[in-house]
């Protein structure tokens, strides 16, 4: 293995340890409550960035992630693995760009197993984990919470594997058909679908409770896959290098317009633009859950109740990676956003003090689109593109509008299939997109899932009656 330089991981709250990549991957949130961060952004040259247009994904992929993961893992390793999870994609671009008008595009995020843009770094993620777990000869229990699409994706990079078991919370009722079909259908043991009596944001309370309950995490061994875990930001840091290379990068800016919920993938970009690329604009789109975008017209973090919308995926108030961002733009000062989060959860909201808010302000842009611009923009696109846009999508089609320039081509983040959300689709425009023929069978075979309250002790005792990984005693 090349000698490198190892690069080490500090939490936003600035209370745990620092560790490296394996040991960020294994834990999801650190200890504190926070979420892990590099310590540095490796940096990529111009020539570099421009050698990126034209080659395999996979490439690109190993180039992007290497320098994040330091001595951890053997390059060898790690470049078969970035190439194993890439080949389950179903275009050999893997996130190929469509052009959509003079200056937008789409960058399709949907070409892996679950058509969404999660798999792009589940499938990855799956791969790093059994790695690290093998090799350390140990078992570990993933949890996820789910609005829908984080679940099948992990479910489908996570079955039949010995070393995990996976329990994915996703709200009772409040996901497409297709998304909860890809969470129940699947037959293996390891696999075990909740259905919560909340909403997403209870799910992922619950998750973040379980982790903060050592005697818990510790016995069960809890590992996370949602995006509070840094491997699942840096998979998705690659495609924002691959689309802006194409369209000219390095030596022209691109701008992206982002359908955000957890604000992971809008980080990954970010990020991105930390290590050199030269990002334009970042646009947050919202649905009518609109905090994101009120936060940034009046720099206060204000929860209210969660809407069902026809982009169920995003219909979220509590963002996880908003907390990155804030360490980001605070100089990592723990104290500050230890501050923030408390004030989160004691009252529902928080104010970003200056200099940070402004800082904000200057890297990113924001709008929201309401159910009928969404439907409306489905309609347009199909009738002016011929183009068949899923509504988390179009969201973000609708919003990139407010903010495209002649001058810089904007990519809008296309992060589900239309199939996934069949009923909304045809409603908007009058087509019924079809599952592709692999994922037909599904929509007829028998669903497994346990209902349960919204309460992390019910969930808690479940997981300690199912999981391989409990360690009695500890
Ligand atoms: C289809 C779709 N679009 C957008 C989002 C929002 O992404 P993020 O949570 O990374 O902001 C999600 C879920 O996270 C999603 O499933
Ligand atoms: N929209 C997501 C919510 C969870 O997001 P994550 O990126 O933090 O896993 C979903 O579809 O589940």
């Amino acid at each position: 293995m090349e000698a490198r330089g190892a690069v080490k991981y500090f939490s936003t709250r600035g209370d745990a340890p620092t560790l490296d990549f394996s040991d960020v991957l294994l834990q999801g949130l650190a200890r504190d409550g926070g979420l892990y961060l590099p310590q540095e952004w490796p940096q990529l040259d111009a020539k570099t960035i421009a050698s990126f247009a034209g080659r395999p994904y996979h490439e690109v992929a190993y180039e992007v992630i290497r320098p994040f993961v330091g001595n951890s893992i053997a390059d060898p390793a790690l470049r078969s693995m970035i190439r194993q999870a890439y080949d389950s994609f179903r275009h050999p671009a893997v996130t190929p760009l469509v052009q959509l008008g003079p200056n937008r595009f789409v960058m399709e995020l949907f070409h892996g197993p679950t058509l969404a843009f999660k798999d792009v770094a589940m499938q990855l993620l799956g791969l790093l984990m059994d790695h690290v777990l093998a090799e350390r000869g140990m078992r570990a229990t993933i949890v996820g919470a789910t609005s829908g699409d984080t679940g099948g994706a992990a479910i489908e990079a996570f079955r039949g594997r010995e070393r995990t078991d996976i329990f994915i919370l996703f709200p009772d009722g409040k996901v497409s058909s297709v998304q909860r079909r890809q969470m129940t259908t699947p037959s293996e043991p390891n696999v075990h679908a909740l259905a919560l009596t909340g909403n997403f944001d209870d799910c992922q309370a619950i998750v973040k409770g379980m982790f903060n309950h050592f005697a818990f995490r510790d016995r069960v061994a809890l590992s996370g896959v949602n995006s509070i875990n840094w491997a699942r930001i840096l998979a998705q840091i690659v495609y924002y290098f691959v689309s802006a290379a194409a369209l000219g990068a390095p030596h022209r800016p691109v701008s992206f317009t982002v359908p955000t919920g957890n604000f992971g993938d809008i980080f990954a970009g970010y990020a991105a633009r930390k290590m050199g690329l030269p990002v334009d604009r970042l646009v947050i789109a919202t649905n009518r859950n609109d905090i994101l975008a009120r936060c940034l017209e009046t720099g206060r973090y204000e929860t209210q109740g969660v809407t069902a919308t026809m982009s169920p995926s995003m219909d979220i108030q509590v963002s996880s990676n908003f907390e990155r961002l804030l360490s980001e733009a605070t100089g990592h000062d723990g104290q500050t956003v230890r501050r923030m989060m408390q004030q989160l959860g004691q009252s529902g909201s928080f104010a970003i003090p200056e200099p940070a808010l402004a800082e904000i302000r200057s890297l990113f842009d924001a709008g929201r689109s309401d159910e009928e611009a969404t439907a409306a923009r489905i309609k347009s696109t199909l009738a002016d593109a011929g183009y068949l846009l899923d509504p988390h999508t179009a969201i973000g089609v609708e919003v990139a509008g407010i903010f495209e320039t002649p001058q810089v081509p904007m990519v809008v983040l296309g992060t589900a299939h239309p199939a996934k959300f069949p009923d909304a689709v045809e409603a908007a425009c009058g087509v019924r997109p079809a599952l592709p023929e692999n994922l037909q069978p599904m929509m007829s075979a028998e669903e497994r899932q346990q209902i349960l309250p919204a309460d992390q002790t019910a969930v808690e005792s479940y997981i300690e009656e199912h999981a391989r990984a409990v360690r009695s005693g500890v």
